[in-house]
């Protein structure tokens, strides 16, 4: 039975999920940082939101974990390419808070024009400031929102329904979904010139890291009110700050700050500053909605091999999953041949599907082809981490998906290149389910894989069969099964014989030495 570790304060609907689908679960929120690196290797599965750190130390003590789901969007706490390294998806919830998040910047943009948690404290307070409080409408005002995806978009149907003109700045906006969401399309200095309230939506990456810098401040309308429920160091503090000060910038509401948990903050205590603790996606609807897909996304991965919403790897729909599942065990069977048979370094690497195969997803059937193919160098290599292994180790990857008439059903072809030499193999699903390989180096052969397996190529001469038989039997090596192929009468012959037991190095020796013998190898699967 897998086993889930939750360690941040997820509803406990993502408890229920678990059990009613046959998972152990733990549920321990708010686990310290030395706790988690001692338990972690126990778990399968690791749920959290945005305050436990999975860093590379968690990770290196991460033995069995296959999956981290993120109940919520940003994964920034996670160190992804460390989890990718070692074969873990990473998966969030893209859209269960977002309506929750816009609502929260569109709150926060209201209580700024109103200065209303000031005014609730001085009310509270027993003063009747009715003078102090002077407020600005948002009606007609232009509101710039940096990152219209899904929170952006919101957002920006919710300002439009306030009667704001709204402009938005995202690299990645067509004009076509500009028109569609009702926006003007413009660049960063333009919105920064024209805008009365600036609210940010983008993750924070290499070019969002301080997009709001003294510099971008300065170019900015003055009594401009800026918003942020985004992500921390989004906008660098310090210049806001002088900002706020100077009176260039009249406001900010900030539900997220460079350092979380923020007990202290040079913003906090300012008269203009609006602040919430990283409070956007705290509705207990949106909370709902992200620990239980969260665990449906978790339990369908570890129960059925489905993916959904992974950062670090392609998705595999629950209707595909079944269906994938013989092809990548055919794919892998076909890799880890050709990984085994490699001795020096691969530099290509193409998967070729046909008949059926060539209908399916593709990319985590080449994901598993490399898997296995990577196995000999690494024990740690599995189809989330296998592209960037190869992709380190310099190896071109190729995929087609060919549309013509085929021998087989289905076909899985894989080929390597290793400079010197090109060796192919090929299987197909025997009944749809059963991996089968069916050429070996150009030579037609049927054969299952057994666990263990005496990989033999020989000149095609009379009675090597027979000598071949008697050595392994004088080694009391029992045979299962045997196959044969050959290219011509009198060319290459290949035997794979699938053995109960192993094969020991002295056996192999005797075997190599066997007259007509190129080349003997024991293969397992
Ligand atoms: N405060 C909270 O509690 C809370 C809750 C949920 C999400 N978030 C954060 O909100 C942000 C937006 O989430 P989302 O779900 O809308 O993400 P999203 O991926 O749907 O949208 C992000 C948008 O930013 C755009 N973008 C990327 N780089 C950009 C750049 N350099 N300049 C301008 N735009 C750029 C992208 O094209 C995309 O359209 C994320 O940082 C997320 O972590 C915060
Ligand atoms: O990225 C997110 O989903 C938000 O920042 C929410 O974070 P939280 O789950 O810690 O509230």
């Amino acid at each position: 039975m897998p086993k889930v570790l939750i360690s941040d304060a997820l509803s406990e609907r993502a408890v229920d999920i678990f059990r009613e689908r046959g998972i152990e679960v733990d549920y321990k929120p708010g686990m310290k940082a030395d706790e988690l690196v001692s338990v972690i290797g126990n778990y399968d599965g690791l749920a959290i939101r945005s305050a436990t750190k999975v860093t590379e130390a968690v990770l290196e003590k991460a033995g069995g974990l296959k999956v981290i789901g993120r109940a919520g969007i940003g994964v920034d706490n996670v160190d992804v390419p460390a989890a990718t390294k070692k074969g873990v998806v990473v998966m969030n919830t893209p859209f269960g808070n977002s309506i929750t998040t816009a609502e929260h910047a569109i709150s926060m943009m209201m209580a700024l024009a109103r200065q209303i948690p000031e005014a609730n404290a001085s009310t509270h307070a027993g003063k009747w400031e009715k003078n102090r409080f002077m407020g600005v409408e948002l009606f007609g005002k232009v509101l710039g929102v940096i990152g219209c995806g899904n929170i952006g978009s919101i957002v920006i149907d919710r300002a439009q329904g306030l009667k704001m003109k709204v402009i938005g700045f995202d690299p990645f906006l067509t004009e076509e979904r500009a028109q569609d969401i009702g926006i003007e399309k413009v660049e960063l200095d333009e919105l920064l010139a024209r805008a009365d309230f600036i609210t940010l939506h983008t993750p924070l990456t290499d070019s969002t890291r301080n997009i709001l810098n003294a510099e971008n401040i300065a170019k900015t309308k003055p009594g401009v009110r800026i918003v942020n429920c985004a992500r921390g160091g989004l906008i660098d503090e310090a210049a806001l700050k002088a900002a706020l000060e100077s009176g260039h910038v009249a406001g900010a509401a900030l539900d997220v700050f460079e350092v979380e948990p923020a007990k202290e903050n040079a913003l906090f205590g300012m008269e203009n500053v609006v602040v919430t603790p990283h409070l956007g996606a705290a509705t207990s609807e949106a909370q709902e909605n992200v620990a239980l897909q969260v665990a449906e996304q978790m339990a369908d991965y570890l129960l059925t091999g489905a993916i959904s919403n992974a950062v670090n790897v392609a998705s595999v729909s629950a209707e595909d999953a079944p269906k994938l599942k013989p092809y990548m065990q055919l794919a892998e069977y076909l890799g880890s041949m050709l990984g085994q048979l490699t001795v020096e370094g691969i530099g290509q690497v193409t998967v070729e599907l046909e008949g059926h195969a060539a209908t399916l997803n593709s990319k985590p059937i080449l994901a598993a082809a490399l898997a296995g193919l990577m196995k000999p160098i690494s024990d740690s290599v599995n189809m989330v981490n296998a592209p960037s292994f190869a992709r380190q180790r310099d190896i071109a990857v190729s995929l087609t998906a060919h549309d013509r008439d085929c021998d087989y059903q289905t076909l899985v072809r894989v080929t390597t290149t290793d400079g010197s030499q090109t060796r192919t193999v090929a299987g197909t699903l025997f009944g749809g389910r059963a991996p089968r390989l069916v050429e070996v180096r150009g030579i037609s052969m049927e054969a299952d894989f057994g666990a263990t397996m005496l990989y033999v190529r020989n000149r095609d001469e009379p009675g090597f069969i027979g000598k071949l038989g008697s050595t392994l039997g004088e080694a009391g090596i029992n045979i299962a099964s045997f196959y044969l192929g050959r290219t011509e009468k009198g060319g290459v012959a290949l035997s794979l014989v699938d053995i109960d037991g192993t094969v020991e190095d002295a056996v192999l020796q005797r075997i190599r030495a066997l007259p007509g013998v190129i080349r003997a190898e024991l293969l397992t699967f």
